[in-house]
């Protein structure tokens, strides 16, 4: 038991270290919405600046320490002028990036100023032993829970209590507010990093005693400070004190008492809290919040005889023309450009951020090795074994993406990266420790690939798996797949409403980006008789996100050319060769510049620039074809109508927590029919559609079509079964064209295409529900207009369109009219009328233009507070005491809220 406190104790000391910098790292997230990924790297810096003045340089330690805290705040002021400031309205991926920017720079100059080779920094605060309840614990970790205790207290008590903490938590809101209110959105900006980073100082002359001070732990401690900060919600500095401790806690325990699992200390309360953060997560997230800006993505054509010419090209200029010390490079930069293409899929395509690609492409390289050393496997079924396996663990890590998103996403992977890199690469029994594995030469189909004797080979065997994985990777993006996934990056909400398996699609995109990046890691580990894992270690995976960024995230030819900046790559080989003894981490420096110049500068990476050229010498020589219009492109409309369904809502009831948003309603949508939803706001219209298609769950009642209940279907069937919906914030693809919206949702949901795709995409023919909707919305014009450039109006069609691109038997519209002119919403009434009577479509639709309901629904349900107050005919609520009481008021056929006087004259025999 006393060993156990013991451990506890000792684990309380970790906790502390980590808690000295999460504070500091939510100060700056609560103060300006962005997480600082190079934290650990400012507080590794603080702890050279520390050592550079009070050891070497011999000056005073009070002197020391203001001096090295002072620095510290200074550069987090400047780091917000000069990058975070003008990021302000930068993509939150951008700013995220440029923090990597940073900590790679950090780490470059670091490296460049004090060197590899560890320094060690003895503590500043007494370490006499002390005995507590008999067990025996240094007074220097004592007094670090104090510091720690009074950090906590004061950044919370200044959050809660002081203005100017306040005003800071506003200003990552809303800055616009805060400068109303009299502060300056970017006095208070600088503030926070200031005071960020200061803190980060202290933490850092702190816990480099515990630690040491070397370029590679320091900043990795961000790993778990982020676990602590998730778990402290990324706003409570209090849970966030407790989190750290559990932390560190859980580790000295599991340290001592599994220790028979070598890393398991650094994995297992890691695993714990990713489970926790995963079951606290969201399925579907909620409504949206606003737009946000996305990496512009490629076309990913291919033009057959540019691949094949310069494949051909470049393998002659691999083995007749190159020296062989550039083959061995541009071999790495292409065994990086597989990892990063694994970038491009999961971040340019599918929007999700995975910091972990670098480990899983280890983990194919370990099977992969393993098989060939153990078991005697020749090398290409050696390589189909690795890369299954990491298909599989590539699924693993997608489970997490399933519930969390963003920002928890980059966090939880960069942890399971971690796990993976402390379980598995540090096992010197999987891995051979330092020695590694020897897997020797290897072969393929009788060809000698020894990576000494015949590097140019093996750099050509590379440079083709890099052709093949981007020739799949463009083979995803032009067909329904990648269709799929720039839905779910956009928009997961409207995806799911299109039919689009969300849940499915992250799989997939997990699955196939962890082989394309086990290929990399196979390639990159076999390069050398003896597989080395200490270049698969977790911040590879970080700094591979920054490679990709560079490159161009959204652009398969980004992938290889951010590869160029690895250490060992084309860029490393082009430094030694103008600079013989230039050390690594020059390239390091210049990598994390780049990342920072293109956040700022250029967000979309160096290849669109390139392209841009490219597309305009091309232009120049290209002979005009007059292009085909959008109508002559669109297959001829044929009448149609739609398999008839009754949507049935029987007694449901929706609550959030203590508040009951519907309160028992009762309605049933025949086909033909159209049903008015109406009600002052916050009567839970919205949210009576929510649960009809599935974004809600009701707490009682049921929902079914054609008599089969539909409770427990996720979204995506709903919408395969009939069961479309248009949304009141629209939530377009805004930056797609309206061909493309349609196109999501005409994709029939055939699983096979996912593998299909990799070979043969196929193309996006409209759905003939799309093509009538657009023919009777009169968009054929704007078909290839991308959508942020339409009016409001016309993108209110779009959405309407959308949502019967999808086949419904039964619609539901939120709001069509909102917006519209009187012009345009008497042409809307027509037009819902006409999908009623010509095409046997069922409509539910909630509206506040009372004159719009009144004459166009054949039926009208009436929510108040939740509660179903009435239903009937337009005539019969029209004349319901409750609802003119509640809703209406005396003048009935007036809109409550400046709408038009009388009902749309549109009736079943006056359609266009
Ligand atoms: N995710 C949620 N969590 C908590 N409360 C919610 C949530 N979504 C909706 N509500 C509450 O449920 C009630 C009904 O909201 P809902 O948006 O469905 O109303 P509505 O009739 O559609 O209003 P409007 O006409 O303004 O769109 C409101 O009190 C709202 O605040």
């Amino acid at each position: 038991m006393t060993t156990a406190i013991q451990f506890a104790l000792l684990g309380l000391g970790i906790g502390t270290a980590y808690t000295l910098l999460a504070q500091g790292m939510l100060l700056i997230y609560r103060g300006s919405g962005v997480i600082n990924f190079a934290h650990g790297a400012v507080a590794m810096l603080a702890a050279y600046i520390y050592w550079q003045l009070r050891v070497d340089w011999g000056v005073p330690t009070a002197l020391a320490m203001v001096a090295t805290v002072g620095v510290c705040g200074l550069l987090g002021w400047g780091t917000y002028q000069v990058i975070m400031r003008p990021l302000g309205r930068a993509s939150a991926l951008a700013r995220v990036i440029s923090t990597l920017g940073i900590f790679m720079l950090l780490q470059g100059v670091a490296l460049l100023i004090w060197g590899a080779f560890p320094k060690t920094l003895d503590s500043d605060l007494p370490t006499t032993l002390v005995t507590v309840a008999g067990v025996s614990v240094g007074l220097d970790k004592i007094l670090l829970l104090v510091i720690a205790l009074v950090l906590t207290t004061v950044l919370w008590l200044a959050g809660r209590r002081s203005a100017l903490g306040l005003a800071i938590r506003a200003n990552a809101e809303n800055q616009r507010a805060t400068a109303t209110l009299g502060w300056s959105p970017h006095l208070l900006g600088g503030l926070t990093w200031g005071v960020g980073w200061a803190v980060a100082g202290i933490a850092g002359i702190l816990i480099a005693p515990l630690v040491g001070v070397t370029v590679d732990a320091m900043p990795l401690l961000v790993i778990p400070v982020l676990a602590a900060a998730l778990i402290g919600r990324l706003s409570s500095f209090w849970w966030t004190f407790g989190g750290a401790m559990i932390i560190g806690v859980l580790q000295s325990l599991v340290s001592r008492y599994v220790d028979f699992v070598p890393g398991a200390m650094q994995a297992v309360p890691f695993l714990v809290i990713l489970l926790l953060l995963v079951v606290r997560g969201q399925g579907v997230p909620a409504r949206s919040t606003g737009k946000q800006t996305l990496p512009t993505l490629g076309t990913g054509r291919i033009s057959w005889p540019w691949v094949v010419g310069v494949t051909a090209v470049g393998i002659l200029l691999f083995l007749l023309v190159f020296p062989e010390s550039l083959v061995v490079a541009l071999g790495v930069t292409a065994s990086w450009g597989m990892v990063l293409l694994s970038v491009v899929l999961l971040l340019g395509y599918t929007g999700q951020l995975s910091l972990a690609q670098v480990a899983l492409g280890g983990v194919a390289a370990l099977v992969a090795g393993r098989l060939v050393v153990d078991a005697g496997f020749p090398f290409p079924v050696a390589v189909l074994a690795g890369l299954a396996a990491v298909l599989v663990v590539g699924g693993l890590f997608a489970l997490p993406a399933l519930r969390t998103r963003g920002i928890d996403l980059a966090i939880v992977t960069l942890g399971l990266g971690s796990c993976v890199s402390a379980l598995v690469f540090a096992n010197g029994s999987l891995t051979g420790g330092y020695d590694g594995t020897p897997v020797g030469p290897q072969s393929l189909f009788g060809l000698d690939l020894d990576t000494i004797l015949y590097p140019r080979r093996w750099a050509v065997f590379v440079l083709v798996m890099l052709v093949l994985c981007a020739i799949v990777v463009a083979n995803i993006r032009r067909g329904s797949s990648g269709r799929r996934m720039i839905a779910v990056r956009t928009n997961e909400r409207a995806a799911s409403a299109l039919g689009v398996d969300v849940v499915r699609v992250k799989l997939y995109a997990f699955c196939v980006a962890a082989v394309v990046a086990g290929v990399g890691g196979i390639t990159l580990a076999f390069r050398n008789p003896t597989i080395l894992y200490s270049e698969f270690d977790p911040i590879q995976s970080v700094l591979a996100v920054g490679y990709s960024f560079i490159g161009g995230v959204g652009y398969i030819a980004g992938a290889p050319t951010g590869g160029t900046l690895v250490n060992g790559g084309f860029g490393s080989w082009v430094i030694h060769s103008i600079f013989p003894d230039a050390s690594p981490a020059w390239l390091m420096s210049i990598a994390g510049l780049s990342v920072l110049l293109f956040a700022l500068m250029n967000p979309d990476g160096m290849i669109r620039t390139n392209l841009h050229l490219i597309d305009s010498v091309k232009a120049r020589f290209r002979r005009h074809r007059p292009a085909r219009t959008a109508k002559e492109q669109l297959p001829p409309a044929t009448p149609h109508t739609v398999p008839p369904a009754t949507l049935a809502v029987e007694s449901v009831v929706v609550r959030f927590g203590g508040v009951t948003a519907v309160a028992g309603a009762d309605l049933t949508v025949s086909p033909g029919e159209i049903v008015g939803l109406i009600g002052p706001n916050g009567a839970g219209k919205t949210t009576l559609i929510d649960t009809v298609t599935g974004f809600v769950p009701p707490a009682e009642g049921s929902v079914s079509l054609n008599g089969e209940s539909m409770n427990g279907w996720p979204v995506h069937r709903r919408t395969r079964a009939g069961v479309s919906r248009s949304f009141q914030s629209l939530e377009l693809f805004e930056s797609s064209t309206v061909r493309e919206n349609l196109g999501v949702a005409s994709d029939p949901s055939a699983a096979a295409s996912y593998v299909k795709d990799l070979v043969a995409p196929s193309r996006s023919p409209l759905s003939p529900a799309a093509v009538a909707a657009v023919c009777e919305l009169d968009l054929v014009d704007s078909l290839d207009t991308v959508v942020s450039d339409l009016s409001y109006g016309r993108r209110r069609l779009v959405a309407i369109a959308r949502a019967i691109a999808t086949q419904p038997s039964v619609l539901l519209l939120d709001e069509p009219a909102a917006g519209l002119s009187s012009g345009e919403t008497l042409e809307l009434a027509r037009v819902v009328r006409r999908l009623a009577d010509a095409w046997g479509l069922g409509v539910l639709v909630i509206e506040h233009d009372m004159a719009f309901v009144m004459g166009l629904c054949d039926k009208v349900v009436v929510l108040n507070f939740g509660r179903q107050i009435a239903s009937g005919t337009p005539d019969e609520v029209r004349a319901d005491p409750e609802v003119i009481r509640a809703y209406l008021g005396e003048q009935s056929t007036a809109r409550p809220a400046g709408g038009s006087a009388g009902p749309v004259p549109v009736t079943a025999g006056q359609e266009a």
